[in-house]
């Protein structure tokens, strides 16, 4: 005071200094946290953090799911000065997330994800942007239904008679050869490239790095600079040097992904009897030059990254399944045994034939969906949803988790029971677009942002779990004459982060007869031909 009074500031101005920051600070802790009039409600909030508080840093769709049942199927969170709506209704879903999807298709800033570790140049966390649309146009170009049904099928039909081989030959590893299978499938179709072991450097580097974004991005890892931007501008070293750690990650996945593109340059030249993704990117690219090079090497990895730990989690997933319910295995087996003899594995040409095996995939992807939260979009608008004003800048979540257990659309959720979805004989894209009463499953995401290699993944999928079904027998491991039973809880039996698998299970698994086994190999001998025409090897 002293001081103020030798700087020759007046009383009164020290006085009106000291209101206004009184005021500023009563203004605060009034607003910043607070849900305001018209939002949609919520569970109760705190000055300046809001609900930050009350929201689990792992599991937070088990929360969200209580929630939906307190506050309804539409709920607001206040995060700081921003808004969270979480979405748990299909009508709202619909009418939101699908008819007004021009004003729901941005992502909500991500400091971390966006500008550290990928510059912005990842589909998955980029804006709605021009940007946006060009690689989506490409994507779309080459994955469309029409190209997975005349053409990448062929791919996967071989790929999945590996994944069986694999199965046989070392069942113990289960959880391995469905990620092998995956990323194998997005390699070749992404680069001629095939990942023809798990053990393949590409497919491991690929998983190390996915699980080190994961970790980067859980939340005490990382400082929330999104809430609070003044977090950006601490000394790293107070949050387990964050920053370096980000950049690191993005660093080793520019370098994975560029490494890709270099070895399918000096493929280039190879004879393949089916054109790759980058075949026609780099033609485009050669006239246009539209994209940079940190451009394309991300366009390569978030197909890579989106291709692969997904159809994987929903196929482990399934193996769990089958296991816990014995009898969707044996209802399963019957048709498949109906339609299919020993001497042959099914193939996408059955696929009307064995509606109980759509079925299951269906089930699979509602009981244990890979992304319970899906992915967020971001409001750029404000709107008005069943009488509620969302503001502009809304995190929109979509409660996946929580509209796949609603009991009252799914009576006893947590059972595995295909038959729920015995009237669903299409795939999952006819129903996303379909009335919202028909819908079958929220997994592959909403709107102009659904997931663009859905016609791929529906198809990979479905010949995985034909093709198992069909060749084994699954069943729990017995140690000491006692079953060891796998952990399938919900809370304490998967991944946490973005991405949700089941934690490594032991299980039985065996052949079904020795002529199925001959058969496999038999198979194998001819995918390995298919393989050649893929990449072009000799
Ligand atoms: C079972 C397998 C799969 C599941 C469950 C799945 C799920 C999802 C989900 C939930 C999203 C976010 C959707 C949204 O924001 O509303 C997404 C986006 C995406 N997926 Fe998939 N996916 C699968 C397979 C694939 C495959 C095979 C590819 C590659 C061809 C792929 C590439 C992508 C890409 C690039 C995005 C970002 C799209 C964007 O933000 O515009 N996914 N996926």
């Amino acid at each position: 005071m002293e001081n103020l009074r030798a700087m020759n500031i007046s009383p009164l101005t020290i006085a009106l200094l000291g209101l206004l920051i009184v005021g500023f600070i009563v203004y605060v802790v009034f607003t910043v946290g607070h849900r305001q009039k018209g939002f949609p409600p919520g569970p109760p909030t705190l000055p300046i953090i809001g609900n930050i508080h009350q929201i689990p840093t792992t599991g937070a769709h088990l929360k969200f799911t209580e929630w939906a049942r307190n506050y309804g199927g539409i709920f607001s969170l206040k995060l700081g000065t921003g808004t969270a709506i979480v979405i748990s209704d299909r009508e709202i879903v619909k009418n939101l997330m699908d008819k007004r999807s021009s004003v729901t298709s941005d992502r909500p800033p991500s400091y971390v994800s966006h500008d550290l570790i990928t510059k912005g140049d990842h589909l998955l966390v980029m804006h709605y942007n021009e940007t946006w649309r060009k690689i989506r146009k490409y994507m779309h170009q080459f994955f469309r239904e029409a190209e997975c049904e005349k053409r990448h099928i062929i791919l996967q039909d071989a790929e999945a008679t590996q994944m069986i081989l694999d199965f046989l030959q070392e069942p113990d590893k289960h959880n391995l050869h469905t990620k092998r299978f995956s990323n194998s499938i997005i390699s070749t179709l992404l680069f001629g490239l095939r990942t023809p072991s798990y053990s393949s450097t590409h497919a491991k580097d690929l998983y190390d790095i996915m699980e080190r974004w994961s970790e980067v991005m859980e939340p005490g890892n990382t400082p929330p600079v999104d809430i609070y931007p003044i977090f950006k501008y601490l000394p790293e070293r107070f949050f387990g040097n964050w920053i370096s750690r980000a950049t690191g990650v993005g660093t080793d996945m520019e370098r994975l992904y560029s490494n890709m593109i270099a070895r399918y340059k000096l493929n280039a030249q190879k004879k393949r009897t089916h054109e790759c993704f980058f075949d026609m990117l780099s033609r485009s690219q050669e006239k246009t030059k539209e994209f940079t090079d940190h451009e394309i090497a991300f366009i390569a990895g978030v197909q890579l990254e989106g291709g692969s730990d997904t159809s994987a989690s929903i196929l482990t997933a399934l193996v769990q399944a089958i296991i816990h319910w014995p009898e969707v295995q044996r209802i399963a087996q019957m048709e498949i045994d109906k339609c299919v003899g020993e001497d042959r594995s099914p193939n996408w040409s059955d696929f009307n034939d064995l509606p109980y095996i759509n079925a299951i995939m269906k089930e699979t992807h509602r009981w244990r969906p890979v992304t319970p939260l899906s992915f967020p979009h971001c409001l750029s608008k404000d709107e008005y949803v069943n009488g509620y004003y969302c503001p502009k800048g809304s995190t929109i979540i979509l409660n996946v988790w929580g509209i796949q257990n609603d009991e009252s659309i799914y009576p006893h959720p947590e059972e595995f029971n295909p038959s729920r979805f015995r009237a669903h004989k299409l795939l999952a894209p006819d129903y996303a677009v379909s009335d919202w009463k028909l819908r079958d499953h929220y997994s592959f995401g909403v709107g102009r942002r659904i997931c663009p290699g859905i016609h791929l993944a529906e198809r990979g999928v479905w010949l995985g779990i034909a093709k198992l079904l069909w060749g084994f027998k699954f069943e729990k491991v017995t140690e000491e004459g006692r079953q060891v039973e796998m952990n399938i809880n919900p809370k304490t039996g998967y991944t946490d982060g973005f991405l949700h698998c089941a934690l490594p299970f032991k299980c039985k698994i065996t052949v079904r007869s020795e002529e199925r086994m001959q058969t496999i190999l038999r198979e194998f001998e001819q995918a390995e031909k298919i393989f050649k025409e893929y990449t072009g090897d000799q």
